[in-house]
């Protein structure tokens, strides 16, 4: 007989635009109930914070599966938890930009991510930690990282207003000065943003690192100089075409450890879009294949 896997569903509420908050705990239960092979159980987050809780606490009791319903925040913070441990990471995507489950091609409708859960296979990645947070997907300094601060600042959510808020900071952003000291090296930038890279996009399709892969035990070190917002508008396509290498203003390095350091204080960073307020010093480095993570197996068919 099959041995049962067991699932844990953490659902944050408040993940992505305000529709269909329901109909997903309906399709989960639709998708798994007949399921005979697995046993699941669905919870909602209370509070920032709360999945990486919830994520902890299923990994000491050997649950096989934790899913992130929600957006990379969320995958953030169960992800953390599951670092290291047995207990695989899935995800359905719910979030409004989506960037970690889509660099791992994992399906953005939710039967479809579902099928990935049921029939995917498990892929063991690579886990970024900058000073004692990890990150997935992407992190970074500068002018990404001030805007998200910014935005959860005024309790912000959605595209419009990020847009919005976007152009109207890029006019008043102040450059700050960093060091970068990476393999064997020191450089000084003054740039528009620093990213560190383990899979290639930010979320959207906006794809800084193309030549970012999640299991190759390299993060890559990406850095866009400022640009005239008539400049910054002209290149734009280049982000969401994966050509970013054809800017001028952008560089990168394969790296598996950096140090950013900061010309004059301490500010914020972010950790897969989820801005943190940090000392001066960042220290950056790669886990490789820390953790489990299922994704669509060559012979699924969605
Ligand atoms: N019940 C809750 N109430 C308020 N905030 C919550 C709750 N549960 C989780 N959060 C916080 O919600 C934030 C946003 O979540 P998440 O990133 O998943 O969604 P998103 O911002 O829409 O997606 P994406 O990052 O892909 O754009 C996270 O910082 C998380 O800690």
């Amino acid at each position: 007989m099959m041995e049962k896997r067991t699932f844990l569903f953490i659902l944050n509420p408040i993940s992505g635009l305000k529709k269909n908050k329901k109909s997903i705990e309906q399709i989960i239960h639709k998708e798994f109930q007949a399921h005979s092979t697995i046993d699941y159980q669905i919870q909602y987050t209370q509070f920032p914070g709360h999945a990486r809780q919830l994520a902890r606490e299923a990994a000491a009791q050997n649950v096989s599966v934790v899913v992130a319903v929600g957006g990379d925040g969320t995958m953030n913070e169960v992800a953390s938890s599951l670092v290291g441990t047995g207990t695989v990471l899935g995800i359905i995507p719910r979030g409004s930009g989506n960037g970690y489950a889509r660099s791992l091609k994992i399906p953005l409708k939710a039967k479809q991510a579902i099928r990935v859960l049921q029939y995917g296979q498990v892929k063991q990645v690579d886990v970024g930690k900058i000073n004692e947070y990890y990150f997935f997907g992407v992190a970074g300094v500068g002018f990404d990282a001030y805007i998200g601060a910014q935005f959860q600042a005024f309790g912000l959510r959605g595209p419009l207003p990020y847009f919005y808020i976007g152009v109207r900071e890029y006019f008043r952003y102040s450059y700050e000065g960093f060091t970068l000291k990476f393999n064997g090296q020191s450089l000084h930038v003054n740039p528009l943003l620093i990213t560190v890279a383990n899979t290639p996009q930010y979320g959207m399709n906006a794809t800084i690192a193309p030549q970012a892969k999640v299991d190759d035990g390299i993060l890559e070190l990406c850095v866009l100089n400022p640009m005239s917002v008539f400049k910054a508008a002209m290149e734009l396509h280049h982000l969401f075409d994966g050509t970013i290498e054809k800017v001028k203003a952008y560089r990168h390095f394969s790296v598996k450890e950096v140090e950013i350091e900061r010309e004059y204080e301490k500010g914020v960073f972010h950790t897969d879009g989820e801005p943190r307020m940090g000392p001066r010093v960042l220290k950056i480095s790669v886990l490789p294949q820390k953790i489990k993570v299922l994704v669509p197996g060559e012979k699924l068919k969605l």
